[in-house]
């Protein structure tokens, strides 16, 4: 596997939530390599300018991706899902042939990229915490794509958390837990907050209850190395108080409820693949 020092000058086309976050990561992880991004609106790009970004907009100058995209040799899209393969189609005249593509969008395939441009793909589902280098990506190769190419895709990744490589079959599945699982666990820190306020605590105090009590469970179950089942069990006094909690919240069918949300999300994925 090649070090993050030895990867080709990078364009990442839509710089948003994602883009964004693999942009940090590069930029904290491989400062040396070359990298160009595009966002639509210009008032993106010029903060990103500066921050030292080489950055353009498409509403501003209809070459932006072009640009981005002439001598790199890796291309991320970090555009809609709904954009990805017409952008990858007007990007196919300008785009080396041999540059690896590498999509992050939910639910578009290797197979429809690939009938748009005649490049190496690879698709990958990093998540959010990839911003503060606490990622999990995961990434799958196309019809195309060599074992030297997923390599390249693992050391972009590794920038910005853990990689997992899967069969393409299991990227959608992939996305319904660590895709959009961080928005499950702000979710629960949000529900938290309010039962706190309930509990009397006003909002600062019960936004620091709640936030600090996930932060320091994740980073005990971290540190300790131990399953989640036994620390919950040390928190669990016998005919205690917890023991009356998670009573409630497994009588409310917790388990099913968390089922049917990644059923949901991978429903979703489906119809994003079929362009709805
Ligand atoms: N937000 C998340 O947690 C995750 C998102 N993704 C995928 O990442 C992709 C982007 O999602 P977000 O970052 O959330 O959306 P976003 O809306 O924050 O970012 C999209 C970016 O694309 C830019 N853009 C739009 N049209 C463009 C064009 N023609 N050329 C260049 N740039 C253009 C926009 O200016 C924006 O910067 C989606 O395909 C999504 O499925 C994947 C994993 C997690
Ligand atoms: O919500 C979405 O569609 C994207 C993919 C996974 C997380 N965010």
């Amino acid at each position: 596997m090649s070090a993050p020092g030895s990867l080709p000058p990078i364009a990442i086309i839509g710089t948003g939530s994602m883009g964004g976050a693999i942009l940090a990561g590069l930029r904290a992880g491989a400062p040396d390599v070359r990298v160009r991004v595009t966002t639509r609106s210009e008032a993106s790009a010029a903060a990103l300018r500066a921050d030292g970004v080489e950055a353009r907009a498409v509403e501003h100058d209809s070459d932006a991706n072009a640009w981005a995209v002439s001598g790199a040799g890796v291309v991320v899209l970090g555009v809609k899902p709904a954009q990805i393969v017409a952008v990858l189609g007007e990007l196919a005249p300008t785009l080396d042939p041999a540059a690896l593509v590498v999509s992050v969008a939910a639910g578009i395939t290797t197979a429809a990229m690939e009938a748009a441009a005649p490049n190496p793909v690879v698709r990958a589902m990093p998540n959010t915490p990839s911003l503060v280098g606490r990622g999990v990506t995961g990434v799958s190769g196309g019809a195309r794509s060599t074992a030297t190419h997923l390599a390249l895709a693992d050391d972009l990744f590794r920038l910005v958390g853990t990689v997992v490589e899967l069969p393409e079959s299991q990227i959608d599945a992939l996305s319904t837990i660590s895709g959009s699982g961080p928005a499950y666990v702000f979710l629960l820190i949000e529900e938290f907050t309010r039962a706190a306020q309930a509990m009397g605590f006003d909002e600062n105090v019960a936004r620091l209850l709640a936030e600090q009590t996930f932060i320091g469970a994740t980073a005990l179950l971290e540190a300790s190395g131990e399953d989640p089942e036994e620390l919950r069990r040390r928190v669990t006094s016998p005919k205690g108080t917890t023991e009356q909690a998670v009573g409630v919240l497994q009588g409310a069918k917790l388990s099913a409820l968390f089922t049917r949300a990644a059923e949901a999300a991978l429903a979703r994925a489906r119809e994003l693949a079929a362009g709805a």
